[in-house]
Formats: C-alpha cells, structure tokens, sequence
C-alpha cells in the first residue's frame, strides 16, 4: 500500500515536473496568430523565440505586439498608467527574434507552428526541425484545417507531436483547442493541456477531425454567408448586422473574414475542397477568389479598410 502511494507520488511530481519543462518556447510565424501566440507566452512568464522568414517582418511582429500589449495595459493600469509601461517592458523582455529556427529550437521544449496553412510548407519545416531539436522538445501546429498526423508525419517523434489551435485575436480569445492526433502520446496531450492553462486560456480536447470543433462548425458557416451574398439574397453589411443583432456574434461573417484573412480562409476551403469536391459545404467562392487574386486579404493587407467593400 505503502509502495503504491509512494509510486503515486512520484509518478504525479514526475508529471508535474513534465509540466513545469515548458519553460522555453519557439513560435514560428509572426504573423496575426504566431504574433499574438508569441505575446500570451511571454505575457505568462515564458521565455520566447519568434522565429519569420526576414527581419523585416519580425519587426512589423514586434510592433504589433508592442500595440496590443498597450492595449491590455490600457485596461488593466487604468487607475495607474505609469505602472503600464514597466508592465510592457517587462513582458517584451520575455521575446527574442531569429531568422534561423534550426539553431534556436537547440534550446526550446516546445515549438508552436504558426505558418502559412500549407500541408508541403509545414512539413518540410518540421522535417528539418526534428533533427535540430532535442528529444523532449514537443511539436505543435496551429493549423487551422489540415490533419496533425499528415503534419507530423514528416518527422520522427510522432509520439511528442500535437494540435494547439489558437483563436484571433490571440490576446482575447480564451479558447485553445488542443489536438490528439493517433501518435501523441497521453504524456504530450497533458502537457499541451497544462502549457494552454499556464497561458490563462480554457483547452478543450479535440480529436484529430477535420476543422476539430470550432472551424467544422465556422467554416460552413461563413461560407454559407458569402454564398448568400453571391446569390443576391442580401448585403454584406446586412448579413453582418443580421448576425450580431440577431444571433449574438460579435463580429459578422464578412468582417470575421477580414478579420481572418482572405488568403487563409482560401487556404482552408481550397485544401477541404480538394479533399471532398462533391461536398457542396466546401465549394469554393468566385468572390472569395477574385478578392484574394488582386491582393486584397483583409485586415493585414490594410487595417482600415474591408476587403468586401
Ligand atoms: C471561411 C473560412 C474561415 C475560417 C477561419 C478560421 C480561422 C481560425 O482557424 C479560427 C479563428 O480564429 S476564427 C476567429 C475567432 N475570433 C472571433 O470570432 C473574434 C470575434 N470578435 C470578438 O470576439 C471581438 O470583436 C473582439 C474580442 C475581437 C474585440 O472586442 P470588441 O468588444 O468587439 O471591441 P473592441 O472595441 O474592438 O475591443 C475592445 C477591447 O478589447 C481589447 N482588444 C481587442 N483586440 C485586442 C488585441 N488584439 N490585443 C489586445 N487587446 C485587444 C482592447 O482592450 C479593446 O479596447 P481598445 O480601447 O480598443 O484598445
Ligand atoms: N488568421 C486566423 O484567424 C487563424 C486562426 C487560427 C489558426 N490560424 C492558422 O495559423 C497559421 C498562421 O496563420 P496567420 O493568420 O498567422 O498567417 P499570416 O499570414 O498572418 O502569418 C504567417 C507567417 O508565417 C511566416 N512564414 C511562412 N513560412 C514560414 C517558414 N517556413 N518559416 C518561418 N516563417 C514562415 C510568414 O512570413 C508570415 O509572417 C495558419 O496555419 C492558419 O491556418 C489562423
């Protein structure tokens, strides 16, 4: 009995030890989601990596989170704006930049994804970080609509390989949804769970479906609103008001997928179409399309103005 307790014991303090690993965490991707990824982590005490592509961009990062962080101090020193920029600066300490994922991954014990939605780019990157990394180190993706198992089959630790979908705006949305794909192991699982509470936001469990939970129900959705819209059945400005007014959304379909990106929301749509071309939900859309040909992608593309207009 004594033995059992003792074995109890230790095998939840080894658990808690497992937990208490993720410490150091590299987010590759600065762009809407891996910027605010990025912020939440440093904001809860984690040291942080932000790894893109140019320096050009993890400036324009850099900035993004500098304004949003302002943001929440904004709200949270109302009474005491002199103590909100410590609090800024405290938190920006907590991120450093890189061009080179191979080399900082060296010390990270978890790497979030949050690149470009594209099967090939996504598992030619994690290909070459399996051989950097170290063992512990555990992979995640934020894919928003791709399997995790197609993703981590491009390297050799599928048992420390999982999902941690975030929602945009990072810093407010309190949902994660967190990813067991067939490989992952229970070990990895609890520890995606633990680093998704450590970030002050409420995980759900996701099996590895398409869209998991929110997207197998948004997307539809949203897709069906510009359909309506294409069909002549009712404005865009209308549809959007229905939605908030009637349904309660905070944002209406068209200015959720300004808010999204239109390059994105076409990446999904494409990748789900090719998969099942015969489901109508998935068709793709000639306005979605023609939008995203002449560059206008929303929000990031020009923050004051909608892509729809
Ligand atoms: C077709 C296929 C498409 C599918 C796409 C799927 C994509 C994906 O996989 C899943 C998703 O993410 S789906 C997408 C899921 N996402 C959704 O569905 C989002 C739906 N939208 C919402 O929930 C709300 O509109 C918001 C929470 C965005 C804003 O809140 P609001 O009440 O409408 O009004 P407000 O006046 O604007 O802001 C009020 C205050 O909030 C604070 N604050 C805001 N942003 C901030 C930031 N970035 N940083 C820091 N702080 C930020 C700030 O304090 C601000 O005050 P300020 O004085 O202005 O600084
Ligand atoms: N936009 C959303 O609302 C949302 C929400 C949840 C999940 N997601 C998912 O998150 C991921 C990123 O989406 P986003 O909206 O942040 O896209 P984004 O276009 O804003 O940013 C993507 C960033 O990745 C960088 N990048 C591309 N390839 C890279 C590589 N090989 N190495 C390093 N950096 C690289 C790009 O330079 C860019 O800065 C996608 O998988 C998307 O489906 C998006």
């Amino acid at each position: 009995m004594a033995f059992v307790t003792r074995q109890f014991i230790r095998s939840l303090s080894s658990s808690a030890a497992l937990h208490a690993a993720i410490k150091h965490v590299t987010i590759i991707g600065g762009g809407l989601m891996g910027a605010g990824i990025a912020q939440v982590a440093a904001s809860t005490g984690h040291s942080v990596v932000l790894v893109d592509t140019s320096e050009d961009i993890l400036k324009k990062s850099a900035k993004g989170i500098e304004s949003s962080l302002k943001r929440v101090a904004k709200k949270k020193f109302a009474e005491k704006p002199e103590d909100g920029e410590a609090f800024i600066q405290k938190i920006l300490k907590n991120i450093s930049t890189s061009t080179d994922a191979a080399s900082v991954v060296q010390g990270t014990d978890l790497v979030v994804e949050a690149i470009v939605e594209n099967l090939k780019v996504k598992q030619d990157l994690f290909g070459a970080l399996d051989k950097a990394a170290p063992e512990h180190t555990i992979f995640a993706s934020n894919t928003s609509s791709l399997p995790i198992a197609d993703i981590a089959s491009s390297t050799a630790r599928l048992d420390r390989f999982g999902g941690l979908h975030f929602f945009n705006p990072v810093p407010m949305m309190k949902l994660v949804e967190v990813i067991k794909a067939p490989g992952t192991s229970q070990q990895t699982f609890d520890s995606l769970l633990e680093f998704s509470k450590a970030l002050g936001k409420h995980p759900v469990s996701c099996k590895d479906t398409p869209g998991f939970i929110v997207n197998r129900l948004l997307v539809p959705y949203m897709l069906e609103a510009v359909r309506l819209h294409e069909r002549g059945h009712g404005s865009k400005e209308d549809i959007d008001v229905a939605m908030k007014l009637g349904a309660g959304y905070p944002m209406g379909p068209f200015e959720l997928l300004d808010y999204v990106g239109l390059d994105t929301s076409k990446f999904i749509i494409d990748g789900w179409h090719e998969k099942d071309p015969d489901n109508p939900l998935f068709a793709p859309s000639p306005l979605l399309n023609k939008l995203v040909a002449e560059g206008k992608l929303g929000k990031k593309t020009d923050v004051a103005v909608s892509s729809f207009i």
